[in-house]
Formats: structure tokens, sequence, C-alpha cells
């Protein structure tokens, strides 16, 4: 047991916080409907995870987390002010963006202002095809789901910071203020105690591998005789366990075991969407915006030598440039539709995970005009690494063939901040947790020279990440 304490310091400013609501106040009675307030202060480090599992007990279902590869930025998020869940299904990326937009416009902010990754911010996601009904399993989430937190932690680039919102309606009074704080220092109170009660696996079951070998061979078939050039296919991995599985416990072993991975959660109601992704959507930091091409797949070697082979063989591997060529020419376009300048290196590296290694391409641009976040996830969305070749074809190829709901697994996932800055990855190397049940994903890339077994044996490696994590069998 650890004290998450060093968070007292945040009462010296309660001066300033108690204007700030004075102030936040005033203006939801003055315009006539509700102003989100928002305070942020430097606190002593503490862990993020820490921070997370103390809120399990209050703000479970409502909690979020967020680590990218760098670690330059780590958020956790407890509680939310706001839902923001937009019905517009065709319309969605540009109707999240405007009720965000909305939200943040009047709103008071106290504290440190312009700090990215602090103050209001916005996290969630958007399922992968708007248009494939909903089925049970992800009704929890439906298309697009995001909250802005009560409390949040950020550190970022090494300094925490911790953020507290809160929504004040024309009707609401001071006191609000202290029901605040007593929530704060409940909180920041609170013990750290992850649980030695491990779930473990009884059943782990992959769901019709045969049906899906013949499903991506018929794929293959179509490739060569349509213009269809590329669709990606995925399929599930079914778990059950004897206890329900805690989100902290699997996030800690995710930030441990794949730490060239975005780590993140986000819970709703009894359901979490986990995952530990290697590929960036769109990355936005003042007028510099950064995007990943990621596509082509190999195993890691068990020596270095092997691993290094293997390696090698992958970069001279005419299938799997293929593959990769596809993101990098359509992420490219993307990019110079909004940019003055974009960068692409001619050839792919090799970004190296714990399990499996891919063809990396990174995309970095400069904005030419304002260009919100949102709009490169419309502008970007699905890239040929999740969807496939041309776009509207692959995404209802998709719809038709594929025998999952994606839900939230292979959409973009990540947060927004009030300053137009943020980060969003592609929720892939992901399950959907539900008590004691567990839904993974894996997919990949079909072209014209792949091979059903060959792509069987890639998904297979793709759910090592999540399964490692789950404490399942590798069968390695
Ligand atoms: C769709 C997935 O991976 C994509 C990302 C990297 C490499 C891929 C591939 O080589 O097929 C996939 O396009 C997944 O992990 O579920
Ligand atoms: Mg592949």
């Amino acid at each position: 047991m650890e004290r998450i304490g060093g968070f007292f310091l945040a009462i010296s400013h309660e001066t300033e916080l108690i204007e700030g609501l004075k102030a936040a106040l005033d203006e939801a009675k003055r315009k006539k409907h509700k102003i989100l307030f928002s305070e942020v202060v430097e606190v002593d480090n503490i862990s993020p995870l820490s921070f997370y599992q103390v809120g399990r007990e209050q703000y479970i279902g409502e909690r979020f987390f967020w680590q990218d590869p760098n670690k330059d930025i780590i958020i956790a998020g407890l509680g939310k002010v706001e839902k923001i869940q937009v019905s517009a299904a065709d319309s969605r990326f540009m109707e999240v963006e405007a009720s965000w937009t909305a939200l943040i416009e009047n709103a008071v902010k106290t504290g440190i202002l312009e700090k990215e990754g602090t103050g209001p911010l916005l996290f969630g996601g958007f399922s992968f095809d708007h248009n494939k009904s909903n089925s049970l399993l992800w009704d929890q989430f439906g298309d697009n789901l995001f909250y802005i937190p009560a409390f949040m932690l950020s550190i970022v680039k090494g300094q925490a910071y911790l953020t507290t919102n809160l929504i004040c309606s024309p009707e609401d009074h001071v006191q609000l203020f202290i029901k605040m704080i007593n929530e704060r220092d409940t909180l920041l109170s609170g013990s750290v105690n992850f649980g030695n009660g491990h779930h473990e696996i009884i059943e782990q079951r992959e769901i019709a591998p045969e049906h899906w070998k013949y499903t991506v061979a018929n794929t293959i078939e179509e490739i060569k005789g349509t213009d269809l050039k590329k669709l990606v296919l995925a399929r599930e991995m079914r778990l059950i366990f004897n206890h329900s599985v805690l989100s902290e416990q699997v996030l800690q072993k995710l930030a441990v075991e794949q730490q060239t991975s975005f780590v993140f959660s986000l819970e709703t109601g009894s359901d979490c969407f986990i995952g530990a992704s290697p590929e960036r959507l769109i990355k936005k930091t003042g007028n510099e915006m950064f995007s990943t091409c990621l596509a082509g797949s190999i195993a890691r070697g068990k020596t270095k030598q092997e691993d290094d082979r293997l390696g090698y063989e992958l970069l001279h591997d005419q299938k799997n440039l293929v593959e990769h060529q596809y993101v990098v020419s359509m992420i490219g376009e993307a990019m110079k539709s909004v940019c003055s300048s974009v960068n692409i290196p001619k050839a792919p590296a090799l970004m190296k995970n714990r399990h499996i290694q891919h063809l990396y391409t990174p995309v970095k641009g400069m904005c030419n005009r304002f260009v919100s976040i949102f709009e490169m996830i419309e502008k970007l969305h699905p890239t040929p690494a999740l969807g496939g070749l041309p776009k509207e074809k692959a995404v209802r190829r998709i719809r038709e063939v594929e025998q999952l709901e994606r839900g939230f697994y292979s959409g973009p996932i990540g947060w927004t901040d009030s300053y137009g800055n943020g980060e969003f990855a592609v929720a892939i190397r992901s399950a959907l947790l539900q008590g004691k049940e567990a839904s993974l994903f894996a997919g990949c890339g079909i072209v014209e020279d792949s091979t059903p077994e060959g792509e069987y044996n890639e998904t297979s490696i793709k759910f090592k990440p999540m399964l490692s994590a789950l404490g399942g069998n590798l069968h390695e």
C-alpha cells in the first residue's frame, strides 16, 4: 500500500480557484447557459496509473488512460463533467468538434494556461465504421464517445499537472466548490492498491478461424479480378476468466511490456476498451503535424541474429512493401492537402515492438492554415492500414464480409486539448473487457500476394500484446 499524497500543494491555490469559480458562475448567469470551469496546478510527480487506480471506487466506468511511446504525455482522467456523443453518424467527426468547440469557447480557465495536454481536454474515440449496425457487444460505446474528465493528472515532459474541471449552470451556487474540493480530497487521500486477486483465464477461443481463412482466400481472388487493391480483414478471440479483469492491472502490464506503443483505456459503464497500439493516426502540436504509416509485418526472432534476418527479410519483401506503400501514398496525399511542406522518407524503416516488427514510415508536415485534429481524422480514417484501397469500397466490403463487430477496434482513439493540440492512435492490438469476458481483435492487410495461412499466422502474432497482458497462452 502506498499513499498517493503530494497533492496538497493544490490547496494553496484555493483563493485563485474560488475567484475563477465565481467568474464562471457569473458568466453562466449572464449567458444563461452552462459554463466549463477548469483549473490547472503543478503537483508533485506521482504515477498516473496510481491516480487511475485510486479512482476505481468512485469513478469506475468513467476513467481513461493514455501514454504515448515517448512518454511525452501521459494522462489519466477520472469522472466526467461532460460526455460528448453525437448522433449524426455521417458527420460525426465534425459534430464532435462542434460540441467541443461550443463548450470550450466560453470556458473559464485559471491556474497554468496554454500547457499542452492540460486544462479542458476531450478524450475518447470513434468506431471503425459508423454504418455498421451496433451489436450488443459495443452498445455502451455507440459509434463515438468522448469525456471531459472531472479530475485529470497529466505528465507533460516529466512534469505533473492536476486539472480540475467543473460545469457551472446559471442556477448553481459557489457551494459547488465545497463539493468539488471534498471529492478531490477524498481522491487524493486514497490508497493505491493494485490488488492481488489476479484473474486467470479459463477459456481461450479463436472465433471461426477456418471461415476467416476462407474469406481471406475469396478476398485474394477479388483483388486479382477487380479494382480492389487491398482489404484489411480482422478476426476475434474470446477469453473467459475466473474473476472480473481490473483494467489498471492490464494497463500496468501493457505499460511495462509494450514500451514502443500507445497504451490506452476508455471505460464506460461496466466495459473497458483497452490496448497498446504502435500506430499513430495523427498528432498535432502548434502547426506541426505527424502521422505514421505502419503496415507490413513479420515476427520477432528468438535470437538477435534471427531477429535481424527477419527484419532484413521484411524490408525486402515485395508483398509487404506493396502493402506498406498503399498507406504511404494515401497518408502523404492527405497531409499534402493541408500542409505547406511534408516530409516523407523515401523508404520504410523497421519498427520493432515486443512481439512483432513492422515496416514504418513517419510523416511530418507543417500546416499552412488552421486545421483541426478532427478535420485530419476525417481525412485519414480509415487509412489503408485498417480499411483498404479504394477506401469507400474497402469499408463496404469489410462491412459485408467480416463476421465480427469491430466497434472501436481499429478506430481513432485519443485526445485534444482546448489549445488545438492533440494526438490520436489507431486502436489496434486492443480488447474489449466486459467483466469476466474479453474480446480481442487482430487484422491484417490482404493484397494480391497474400496467402490465407500467412495472414492467419500474422494475426496470431498481433493477438500477443493483449494476450500476454491478460495472461493468455501465446503458443510460443
Ligand atoms: C490491423 C492491424 O494491423 C495493421 C497495422 C500494422 C500492420 C498491419 C499489417 O501488416 O497487416 C496492419 O495493417 C492489427 O493489428 O489489427
Ligand atoms: Mg500485413
